[in-house]
């Protein structure tokens, strides 16, 4: 059943789809098999946008890894030249280098953040804004198939995460790297024994690392999973507040609400926890190498074979040497969960876009709004039969009325017809012109929807009914309005055109939003209508009003009413009853009356209701 408004096409498509996707079956998609080089490659894609200031960042990350090398070697230096020998003035020179090596590692430091953080900022926008323009351009069917809190954590833990991963993760990693290497270089160089003795731990540390973060990589997942479920399922029980009252399931939804946060606690336990054995596996290597350099040191440094200063150098590089390679697995863990967010990312870029097959499509001006629909079969499933055969011509202007029990297929068609959806077979004509050789967005241009739960937007009643044609001038949204029916009760506000109205429309009635969303119909004047009759109750004096609007609006237009109370559509032209996909009967309310078939037996027991 549509519910929603009637505006342009891409805001029309949101609320349909967000309508869909509740009440569709969702065939969730399996999560893909993990491609990471592809997915960094997709990164690298963004980055290289930026190369100036990478080589900038690099540059300083290379200056400030090597400054980082020079302070404890010089440190060596003072204790075997000048303070074992006692010569202060050349001790002095050297702690007034080591001062301005602080400062400049300090400076370089800065920098290399200041860039970094300006490129992250720059791709993160660009990954924002593109995901968002590609989300507006994905069919329909890629809504239905999804949460919508798993799409809403897309668009921003996903790109959160991998913001925050740029901001820090790529320097520390790179600079991790440059001093690894540069620390084993000049350890090489001052000492080969003892650069031996020091890296005797890295084994241990790269099989300890090795198996936690095998383990933390899948849990990690997980977490980030459980996460963009619990989300969804929050965002989903918190919008449908009404119906979890109205229904009395508070206690089953906090339940099943309590089993996603269970599982996720459990998830971020476990991959808080074997992450947080990296640290203290470090630490204790640490000292375990720090003891083996003094004690080897001390050896080799009575047989002569190395200096004091040697050893405290080594001391220093050794823990220069665990620290990045301690940092290397933190970030690694970040990197991780950032490179599956950027892939959740990609995936959605990946998703090819609603007018991938339009090329060579054509626009559609001067319509005049006849319809066609000749054997046309769908289903929403492979195998299925949601709609079949379903055949009907409706002339410029005429009235065509779909009336059936719940799911016979009556949205569907009108799916079809807007092209949210694609017939398996048979073909749909506007004009005489297969729907699938024209442009979606040319098709719906021409399209209106006035829908049964009409969707406002936060802002005035001056702007929301301008919806419905943007360029429309203020007398114009008036004009509108007054046809609407909806002039008297707009005037009658503080503030008028002005009054502000909330996202979810409260303050204004079901019947005022219903008088609304005909006036942004009237302003827009399309050639083809989509009625979505309201089925909850509206008190009779604003009823009468709604159907004299709608009367008005309907006037020379190609209309379809999706109808519930059958009193409403007796003047329709023609009426389709569907049942089970297919059309049961067909003709005008006289005709199918003297039928004596569903449609007339459907007639006189709501008859019966209504005066009973
Ligand atoms: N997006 C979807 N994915 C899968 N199945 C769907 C989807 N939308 C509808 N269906 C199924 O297709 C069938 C026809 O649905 P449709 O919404 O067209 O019925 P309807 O006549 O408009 O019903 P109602 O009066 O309740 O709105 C139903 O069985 C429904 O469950």
């Amino acid at each position: 059943m549509l519910k929603g408004l009637s505006e342009p096409f891409w805001h029309k498509r949101a609320v349909v789809q967000e309508v869909m996707a509740k009440e569709a079956v969702p065939g969730r998609k399996k999560e893909k098999a993990k491609d990471w080089r592809r997915t960094l490659q997709q990164i690298w894609s963004y980055l290289a946008r930026e190369k100036g200031r990478l080589w900038l960042v690099l540059f300083m990350v290379v200056l400030s890894s090597i400054l980082g090398l020079l302070g404890p070697f010089l440190i060596g230096r003072a204790i075997d030249h000048y303070i074992i020998t006692k010569e202060n003035s050349g001790l002095l020179r050297l702690l007034a280098g080591l001062l301005a090596i602080y400062i400049l590692n300090s400076g370089a430091l800065w920098l290399q953040n200041y860039w970094m953080i300006g490129i992250a900022q720059n791709t993160v926008f660009s990954m924002r804004t593109q995901l968002f323009r590609h989300l507006h351009k994905l069919p329909i069917p890629f809504f239905d198939q999804r949460q919508y809190g798993e799409i809403m954590s897309r668009v921003i833990n996903d790109i959160e995460n991998v913001s925050s991963t740029l901001n820090s993760s790529v320097i520390q990693i790179f600079s991790s790297v440059l001093t690894l290497l540069g620390t084993i270089g000049f350890m090489l160089w001052l000492s080969p024994l003892l650069t031996a003795v020091t890296l005797v731990i890295v084994p241990v540390m790269f099989l300890g690392m090795r198996w936690i973060t095998s383990r933390t990589g899948r849990l990690f997942k997980e977490q980030q999973r459980n996460l963009g479920e619990l989300n969804g399922y929050i965002e989903e029980t918190v919008s449908g507040q009404r119906i979890v009252k109205a229904f009395s399931q508070e206690e089953r939804v906090i339940a099943e609400l309590l089993a996603k946060n269970d599982k996720l606690k459990e998830s971020g336990f476990w991959a808080q926890t074997y992450s947080g054995f990296i640290p203290k596996l470090m630490n204790v290597l640490n000292n375990v190498s720090f003891a083996l350099i003094a004690g080897a040191g001390g050896v080799l440094a009575l047989k002569g074979m190395v200096t004091i200063g040697t050893i405290v150098i080594f001391g220093e590089y050794s823990r220069q040497f665990t620290r990045p390679l301690n940092d290397l697995s933190n970030q690694f863990n970040t990197l991780l969960s950032a490179v599956a967010g950027a892939e959740r990312v990609f995936e959605v870029l990946d998703e090819e876009e609603e007018t991938k097959d339009e090329e060579g499509n054509e626009d559609l001006d001067d319509v005049h709004g006849e319809i066609e629909f000749k054997d046309v079969s769908f289903s929403y499933e492979e195998g299925g039969n949601t709609v079949n055969d379903i055949s009907f011509h409706a002339s410029p202007g005429e009235t065509v009325a779909l009336v059936g029990p719940t799911g016979a297929g009556k949205t569907t068609i009108i799916n079809l017809l807007s092209r949210f959806y694609d017939a398996n077979s048979g073909s749909i004509l506007v004009d005489g012109r297969e729907i699938t050789g024209i442009k979606r967005k040319a098709l719906r241009e021409h399209m209106g929807f006035v829908l049964q739960d009409p969707f406002l937007f936060e802002g005035t009643i001056m702007e929301n009914i301008r919806y419905g044609r943007l360029d429309a001038s203020d007398e114009e949204v008036r004009e509108a309005a007054k046809e609407a029916n909806a002039h008297s009760f707009i005037a009658k506000l503080a503030n008028g055109y002005e009054t502000m109205v909330e996202q979810d429309g409260s303050g204004i009635s079901q019947g005022q939003k219903q008088l609304l969303s005909i006036a942004r119909a009237i302003l827009a004047n399309p050639v083809i209508l989509v009625l979505d009759e309201a089925t909850s109750s509206i008190d009779t004096i604003t009823e009468m009003k709604i159907q004299e609007a709608l009367q008005r609006l309907m006037e020379g237009k190609t209309s379809f009413i999706i109808a519930h109370r059958l009193n409403t559509i007796q003047k329709a032209d023609q009426i389709l009853v569907l049942k089970d996909g297919g059309i049961l009967e067909r003709g005008s309310h006289e005709k199918l009356l003297k039928q004596k078939g569903f449609y007339s037996e459907l007639y006189h027991s709501q008859l019966q209701r209504e005066i009973g």
